[in-house]
């Protein structure tokens, strides 16, 4: 990415607050034009009050160097003011872009992704940037200008000895920028350690399990000592570079002071300056050299920015969810009265997970999709929710591509319960209230409704029980069940689809919460992924894939009689099944609510 590009990007960030930068850098202006001030109101307090023995001009000098230190403090307070809003607001404008843009970035970004990684390079790429709000960043150019002030006074003193002072500073830069381009490669490779030490962070947080069974702990730590011995080298060079640049700057300015006083004592008895010129022309000339070290300071600060502003503009960068400008709300009040899929392919990076998939499903129908693992079953699941959009055909309701919707209306239709159910580290009643509009009684009919209810009775403090991480404190069927009764608790949506609700489900919850979902005709339509013959058979229509591929579409019967792949799956999911003794079951209770 080019300069320009983070540049524009760092104009746009200031934007909102260029009258800040506009007050900040004015009052700068003033306060240097008090410190030009200072050094000549100490030559004349050295030349005339103190070697001319004339006590009152003195004290005048005196008093107007302490005059023009107290209007600096208070322009200092008024400068902080304003100077504080920039420096708050910044890293705040750019955590709230970054996490508005968390939520509309496409699903697939996070597959290819580790989370801990995400976070970790969007925190340091935001304390990174945000160093920008540093004063001398943003007043660089009234650093500029009182480098061609002070020089103008150090010319004004004694050309010859400015001319020896302005000798010393190609030196100074040439040192600075070998310094800066080492210092911007050993950044860079930091950044890339940091962002695998993140990596290996939230590895070891979500797999400590399996760590810990295999006995990998050992191994784990081994990789993790090769990436922290990487980071604490690169961190020593870094160091390194700072102390030569420190070293090699103090050095200068000595070297320099020193030939000053040389000089300047050998200008004094050619009577070519006078003492009090030469203290203050010592004064001006750290009035030019200052700015000049922040200059440089400032980009080799800009370099360790750029790589970080690059990231985090690629990160804002990635696709997202923006609706199109034309797309319509889809209304609360639509009939669906057919959803279809036409010709539809999905190709993930170099992977077809479905190839020219052709099915309809009708208003009232209730329907299966099912096919062996990997058949593409979750693909058409992310398509329906458009977590991905089709890479060839279209999705239709009512014969309206549903690209022509908002994402939320569109989402608005669907009650979802995919495979992997996020659950908030919260309540079990907030977990089913995420909409927040719900009462008590809605959140308790929906647990009936999904078989949680009586579970939750047993919790310490039933619906406020906190359920931990990801429901960590729960066990994987009473997971499912709170996640299900959040799914049925979505007010006013049309389809209701079933991503293998209830895999974790014992045998006799998930008869009835069966029972209950194949009597119901809450929604328009009903999709389910699921293998269990006793539902497969009681369902309107089966869509079939194989490979990515539609191989049949149907009844359980059309299907068992002409397809015998799809009789040899069925056969061995009924092996795989519970005996028939549980099958037969009765609760009073729950088998009597309806959805
Ligand atoms: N994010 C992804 N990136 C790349 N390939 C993917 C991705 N998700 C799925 N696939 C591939 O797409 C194919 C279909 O996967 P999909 O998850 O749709 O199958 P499925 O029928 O739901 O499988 P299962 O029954 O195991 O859940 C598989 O070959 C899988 O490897």
């Amino acid at each position: 990415m080019k300069y320009n590009v983070v540049w524009i990007s760092i104009k746009e960030l200031f934007h909102p607050y260029r009258k800040n930068i506009w007050i900040i850098s004015i009052v700068m202006l003033v306060t240097s034009i008090g410190s030009f001030l200072t050094p000549w109101f100490t030559k004349q307090l050295i030349d005339i009050g103190i070697l001319g023995l004339d006590f009152y001009r003195v004290i005048q000098y005196v008093g107007l160097i302490f005059l023009i230190f107290l209007i600096q403090q208070l322009l200092g307070i008024f400068q902080f003011y304003y100077y504080k809003e920039i420096s708050v607001r910044i890293p705040y404008d750019l955590n709230k872009k970054a996490c508005k843009h968390v939520l509309s970035v496409r699903t697939k970004f996070f597959k290819d992704r580790n989370f801990s990684v995400v976070m970790s390079e969007l925190f340091q790429d935001i304390a990174n940037i945000s160093s920008l709000t540093d004063t001398q960043f943003l007043t660089s150019f009234v650093n500029l200008f009182k480098v061609f002030a002070g020089l103008t006074a150090l010319f004004y003193i004694n050309w010859k000895l400015t001319l020896v002072m302005l000798a010393t500073i190609p030196v100074k830069m040439l040192i600075s920028s070998f310094l800066y381009k080492k210092q911007v490669k050993v950044y860079e490779i930091i950044m890339h350690l940091q962002s695998n030490f993140s990596e290996w962070l939230g590895d070891a947080i979500s797999g400590i399990e399996a760590i810990k069974v295999w006995g990998i702990t050992g191994k784990r730590l081994a990789k993790l000592k090769v990436n922290l011995d990487g980071s604490k080298n690169a961190k020593s060079k870094l160091m390194r570079y700072g102390f030569i640049d420190s070293i090699s700057g103090s050095l200068m300015t000595t070297l320099f002071t020193c030939g000053l006083y040389l000089y300047g004592a050998w200008l004094i008895q050619k009577d070519e300056i006078t003492i009090g010129g030469l203290v203050s022309f010592i004064s001006y000339s750290s009035l030019v050299f200052e700015p000049i070290t922040i200059i440089s300071y400032l980009i080799t600060q800009l370099s360790s920015v750029k790589p970080a502003f690059e990231r985090f503009l690629k990160f804002l960068n990635t696709d997202a969810e923006i609706d199109k400008p034309e797309a319509k709300e889809l209304l609360e009040s639509i009939s669906i009265n057919d959803l279809k899929f036409e010709n539809v392919s999905l190709v993930y990076e170099n992977e077809k997970a479905l190839d020219q998939v052709n099915f309809t499903i009708q208003k009232g129908e209730k329907v299966a999709i099912i096919g062996l693992n990997g058949s593409g079953k979750s693909s058409v699941v992310n398509l329906l929710l458009r977590f991905y959009e089709p890479t060839e055909g279209s999705i239709k309701i009512n014969d309206k591509d549903v690209k022509e919707y908002t994402f939320e209306s569109y989402r608005s239709i669907w009650s979802l319960m995919a495979q992997n159910n996020y659950l908030f580290n919260d309540t079990v009643a907030n977990n089913i209230n995420i909409s927040e509009e719900l009462t008590l009684t809605e959140i308790l009919e929906s647990c009936k409704q999904s078989g949680a209810y009586s579970f939750i009775q047993d919790l310490p403090e039933k619906m406020d029980t906190r359920i931990g991480y990801n429901g960590a404190k729960l066990s994987g069927g009473q997971k499912q069940k709170i996640a299900l009764a959040r799914t049925l608790a979505r007010k006013d949506t049309k389809i209701l689809l079933l991503d293998e609700a209830t895999s974790s489900y014992d045998y006799y919850s998930e008869q009835v919460f069966n029972e209950e979902l194949l009597s119901s005709d809450r929604y328009m339509m009903t999709i389910i992924i699921t293998h269990r013959p006793e539902v497969l058979k009681r369902l309107d229509k089966i869509i079939y894939l194989n490979g990515g591929k539609v191989l049949g579409i149907g009844t359980f019967d059309e299907l068992y009689t002409s397809q015998e792949s799809f009789r040899d799956m069925i056969t061995s999911t009924q092996r795989e099944e519970t005996p028939d003794a549980f099958y037969s079951f009765s609760n009073e209770n729950e088998s009597t609510l309806r959805l």
